[in-house]
């Protein structure tokens, strides 16, 4: 399986911000997208997961060999800002999420074994969503992406909202997760791309470059990827 992105260009006014991003993912590999604030990484999952409209070009699945348009079924997406109901209580909401996804759901996993993996104790499940602290709303977030495993696989920035411990056990989780999907997720902690990625990806000035994996863990990873970042234009 790969994701095949296809010149994708999107501008907010006069301000360009992808400028023709052509890469292909590949399952099996966590994929880490770095870059400087407002380099694009949002506006590119947003253009992937339908929640803008690129200007040009597009995002392609290619399953066994047959390439169509991703779709919007085909994406789990964490957000940076969860948005989540914030009216019902997380068991409610995750109760409804496997309802609705119920053709999805592993039959023998019980609402409460996902509660237990993200670590929401009995008290906090039955609570109102509002009264969530940050990572309690992100760790409901990677629920829906766990419960319904989707091919691909979109982070942004979550895992530095996770306590120690869930972040040990979601990057378990994604290690797992890797061989069946694409997983890519944005982050600006380089000990955390290099710890769990596989590959590294970097926006800058619109495009989307490629770090050799032999540099991953090389002695200069840091400094090249400063000096990458540190290319960015600003206008
Ligand atoms: N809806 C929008 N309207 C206008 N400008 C936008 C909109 N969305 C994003 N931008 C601009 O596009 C640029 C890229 O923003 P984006 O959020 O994609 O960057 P980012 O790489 O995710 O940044 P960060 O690391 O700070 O989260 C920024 O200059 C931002 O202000």
């Amino acid at each position: 399986m790969k994701l095949e992105l296809e010149n994708i260009h999107k501008s907010f006014g006069d301000k360009k911000v992808l400028q023709g991003i052509n890469y292909t993912f590949e399952k099996g590999k966590i994929y880490g997208l770095l870059g400087r604030n407002g380099a694009g990484k949002t506006s590119l999952f947003n253009c992937l997961s339908g929640e803008i409209k690129p200007d040009n070009g597009g995002a392609f699945l290619s399953i066994h060999e047959v390439k169509r348009q991703l779709q919007d079924e085909d994406i789990g997406y964490v957000y940076s800002l969860p948005i989540l109901p914030e009216f019902l209580t997380g068991y409610e909401f995750v109760k409804f999420f496997m309802d609705i996804n119920k053709e999805k759901v592993m039959p023998s996993t019980a609402i409460e074994t996902y509660f237990d993996l993200i670590k929401i104790g009995q008290t906090d499940r039955h609570r109102l969503i509002k009264s969530y602290s940050h990572g309690m709303k992100n760790k409901i977030q990677m629920l829906c992406v766990i419960i319904t495993r989707p091919p691909l696989i979109l982070l942004d920035e979550p895992l530095t909202s996770f306590d120690v411990v869930v972040a040990l056990e979601i990057k378990k989780l994604l290690r797992d997760m890797k061989e069946d999907h694409i997983i890519i997720f944005s982050t600006h902690i380089l000990q955390l791309a290099t710890d769990l990625c596989d590959e590294l990806v970097v926006l800058s000035n619109g495009q989307l470059e490629e770090i050799p994996s032999s540099t991953l863990h090389s002695p200069e990873f840091e400094e090249k990827i400063i000096t990458l970042l540190k290319d960015e234009n600003y206008d």
